[in-house]
């Protein structure tokens, strides 16, 4: 497993406007929305590609397309949902799935509540969308998930990890070369509560609002 955090001025800038608490929902969704831009461009350097014959004005020349089966999307609802229009934005031939999971605030479970990803990933290239990586159990259950689908390889674009989330997929998918991981901050650790501090606070809140749990 590759874990790359990604060192720009801009992405630092960025990351510190999100985890003010006085910046508000729209800022903070426009935010999300440049920096998944960003991390992006680093976390599909190695996607598929083929070469294309291209007839430019004057000559014709060989040209790189993006492969098919085209690379599939998935964010994990609810908070990775704010980070969809920035990643197809940058890849706009991508196919996208959704991944509904919630993880229960006491006992951190992991409950998937919606699952719209195709049954069959057999030798796609899966990027999995989601703001926080805190204890990693999300995203252990997704990785998971795609993987018994048939997946060729999973990328998490994430915007914060704490130290014990990344340790907890190093465990499982330490020797994997299939699993890559793209950060913007790796933070300091997990308070108590199994937020990431500094963090940001609770990313789905801070982007749509206050939600009960659920059931
Ligand atoms: O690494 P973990 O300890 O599993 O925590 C991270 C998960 O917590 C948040 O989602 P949340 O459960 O709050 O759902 P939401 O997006 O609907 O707010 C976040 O978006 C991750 O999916
Ligand atoms: O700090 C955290 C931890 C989990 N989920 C969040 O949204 N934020
Ligand atoms: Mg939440």
């Amino acid at each position: 497993m590759r874990v790359q955090v990604v060192d720009h001025p801009l992405v630092a800038h960025k990351v510190s406007v999100l985890r003010d608490k006085n910046t508000p929902s729209s800022i903070f969704r426009q935010l999300t929305d440049e920096l998944v831009t960003l991390l992006a461009y680093e976390a599909t350097r190695e996607v598929r590609t083929e070469r294309v014959e291209v007839q430019t004005p004057v000559a014709t020349t060989v040209g790189t397309a993006i492969a098919k089966p085209t690379p599939l999307v998935v964010p994990i609802l609810r908070a990775g949902l704010g980070m969809l229009e920035g990643m197809t934005r940058l890849v706009p031939t991508a196919e996208v799935g959704f991944l509904g999971m919630a993880r229960n605030e006491e006992t951190l479970d992991i409950i998937t509540y919606a699952d719209r990803v195709p049954n069959d990933l057999t030798g796609r290239q899966v990027f999995v969308l989601d703001p926080m990586l805190a204890t990693g159990g999300t995203l252990a259950e997704a990785i998971k998930f795609i993987f018994d689908r048939g997946a060729e390889s999973v990328t998490c674009i994430c915007l914060i990890a704490a130290p014990e989330g990344v340790a907890r997929l190093e465990e499982i998918h330490g020797d994997d070369d299939r699993v890559h991981v793209v950060l913007a901050s790796l933070d300091e650790k997990l308070n108590e509560k199994s937020y990431i501090i500094p963090g940001l606070g609770d990313a789905g809140d801070r982007l749509y609002g206050v939600t009960p749990p659920i059931a």
